[in-house]
């Protein structure tokens, strides 16, 4: 270990900050602490509690602290839900079985919305979209579910929230979020149970602090008051869960809050070359809100490090693919990370192609699935193949006054059909036909201006209180998986075979090359890193138009450039076709 770490390392009593670059060995400090606590300062093990973000890296640092001394398994391990839901079954008659998760949630909401608001949310957009605005309320308003009884219903949003909290205390049970809000209230409101607690877990020490948000940031205030035994070791640079409501003002703030607190700071980092340091120095010196640290590295590695532009994002892949393929790169050392999910697409398809073993982490990709997608499949099915079920799907979208009686009348068991007797049907008809000569996209284009269907589905976003600007993200996500020049039929089977892509994939398999999302990244290594698709509106993401999101954008850029340990491959879209613009992160960089 480095001065620094050992400084940190054996810092005993009282509030602590450690504040490290990515690489300075942040989970090396903290499992050489808990050795040395428990070694040299004698501290039982079971007076420690050291939380980490995800179960992935609490796993790890229990792995890792096991191996400097095996008697450390009495050491509390685990994510705020784990350690708060413990403290819920010794209190309150809460089981381990009493926890909902994100499916349970998605299907009690679907029930609640068919049953009390005769809502039947077909797609999965609308679920998706309630929940979030369920999480924004919670974390806007602070306060637990059983207080939203309190207040009268007045929005859709409000029913729901109502009728799910009150099927919660029910039914014994509780969501993520209810474990945060439900420990606060217990421990706030009982002394006892606080001093108890206070009296076994002495030390607490707190990895990723940058993520931490308000309210697991008050109940850890509540447990250590008195002793103030508070370790934590963060990276504000790092901060990229605000949708989550962390905030790296904890960071920031942390003398404020502990005006007798130490800060250390680690600044050698053991993974990045000099050269990639250099440019993620670069990026992130363009943030406002955060204190410079300037990092040196201990790895003289000089790696390559390259910026190339490609035509398309297909053309991206297969390249990628090549690559990797021709300069023999170790599989399981290379990750290829992206902005947002659909990067994947193009990237599994190239990978199945060249027979290069990958994994995806977080997949999560509704776009193909979604109710508007589908109904301009249907269209472009109607006008190529003349199809029965296609007609029966679109034939009110936007409203024609039309019946499936009207359409079964006029087609007979030979599959052909007399529109000319239904003027309605008869438009249809001719619609099909101008679309049947556009290409994919123009078809997709006149679909949505020409034939009204977008007015149609703004009309149902705005009934069903969905935000607008989810429909224009699921329209442009759908037209960008298709070249510009696609025909009609190319664009359709190129559709069914994303679909059928996305089946054949196997989530549960973990070798090979890793592809992820930049957020299934945090915490990782790997020798080869490639960053795709770094244009204007893909990374920064287009969502992000105010400071602090650029600023987010612009950290999450930095936590994907230093997980390379060696080489770092970054490349964007350059098109004839289209004004797709190189990120504005490649000139804060200064690559030369
Ligand atoms: N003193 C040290 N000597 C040699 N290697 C070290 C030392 N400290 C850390 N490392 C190595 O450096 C790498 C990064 O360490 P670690 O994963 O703990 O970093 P981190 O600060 O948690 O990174 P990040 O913030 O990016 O997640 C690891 O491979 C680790 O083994």
């Amino acid at each position: 270990m480095d001065q620094n770490q050992i400084a940190a390392v054996m810092h005993l009593n009282g509030p602590a900050l450690v504040v490290a670059g990515p690489g300075c060995g942040k989970t090396k400090v903290i499992s050489e602490r808990i050795n040395y606590l428990t070694t040299n300062k004698k501290i039982s093990g079971k007076n420690i509690v050291a939380i980490s973000f995800t179960r992935f890296s609490s796993r790890e640092l229990k792995e890792r602290t096991i191996l400097l001394n095996n008697n450390l398994t009495s050491v509390f391990y685990g994510t705020f839900h784990s350690f708060f839901l413990n403290i819920l079954i010794r209190y309150s008659s809460f089981t381990y079985d009493c926890v909902i998760d994100e499916n349970e949630k998605k299907s009690l909401l679907r029930k609640i919305l068919l049953n009390k608001l005769n809502l039947n949310p077909v797609s999965s957009d609308f679920l998706t979209s309630i929940i979030s605005e369920i999480e924004k309320e919670i974390l806007n308003s602070s306060k637990s579910y059983t207080k939203s009884l309190e207040s009268e219903a007045k929005t859709i949003i409000d029913v729901i929230i109502k009728s799910y909290a009150a099927w919660k205390i029910k039914n014994k049970r509780l969501d993520f979020n209810d474990i945060l809000y439900t420990t606060y209230d217990l421990l706030y409101n009982n002394e006892d149970i606080l001093k108890e607690l206070r009296k076994k877990f002495k030390y607490f020490i707190i990895d990723e602090f940058q993520d931490i948000n308000e309210i697991q940031y008050k109940i850890i205030k509540l447990l250590i008051q008195g002793e103030d035994n508070l370790f934590v070791v963060g990276d504000e640079d790092q901060a990229i869960y605000s949708f989550r409501g962390s905030n790296p003002k904890y960071i920031t703030d942390f003398l404020n809050d502990f005006p007798k607190g130490k800060i250390y700071k680690i600044v050698l980092s053991y993974r990045c070359p000099q050269s990639i340091l250099r440019l993620s120095n670069n990026l992130i010196s363009n943030n406002k809100y955060r204190t410079e640290k300037d990092i040196i590295t201990f790895n003289n590695f000089k790696g390559i490090t390259n910026i190339v532009d490609y035509e398309n994002e297909t053309n991206q892949a297969i390249n990628i693919a090549k690559k990797i393929l021709r300069d023999n790169l170790i599989l399981e050392n290379t990750m290829i990370l992206y902005r947002t999910n659909r990067e994947s697409l193009f990237l599994m398809k190239a990978f199945i192609d060249f027979n290069i073993r990958f994994y995806v982490k977080n997949f999560s990709f509704n776009t193909l699935n979604s109710f508007v997608v589908k109904d301009i499949i249907s269209y472009i099915d109607f006008s190529l193949n003349r199809s029965l079920s296609s007609l029966k799907n679109i034939k009110n979208k936007p409203n024609r006054n039309i019946t499936n009686q009207d359409i079964i009348k006029r087609f007979n068991n030979h599959q052909k059909w007399n529109f000319i007797s239904s003027r309605r049907l008869n438009d249809i008809y001719k619609k099909g036909k101008i679309i049947k000569n556009l290409s994919f996209t123009k078809a997709v284009n006149f679909i949505l201006n020409d034939i009204g269907y977008k007015s149609y589905a703004i009309k149902y976003y705005e009934i069903n209180g969905i935000d607008l600007e989810l429909l224009e993200d699921v329209i442009s996500e759908f037209l960008g998986l298709f070249p510009e020049n696609s025909t009609l039929e190319e664009g359709f089977k190129q559709y069914y075979s994303y679909l059928s892509l996305i089946d054949s994939i196997n989530f549960k398999v973990n070798s090979g090359v890793l592809l992820t999302t930049v957020h299934g990244a945090k915490g990782l290594e790997k020798d080869n890193v490639f960053i795709v698709s770094l244009n204007e509106g893909y990374f920064p993401h287009k969502r992000a138009s105010l400071e602090n999101e650029l600023e987010e954008e612009r950290r999450l850029m930095y936590v994907a450039l230093t997980r390379s340990k060696k080489n770092l491959y970054l490349s964007y879209i350059k098109s004839k076709t289209n004004d797709l613009k190189p990120s504005v992160f490649l000139d804060e960089m200064k690559y030369k």
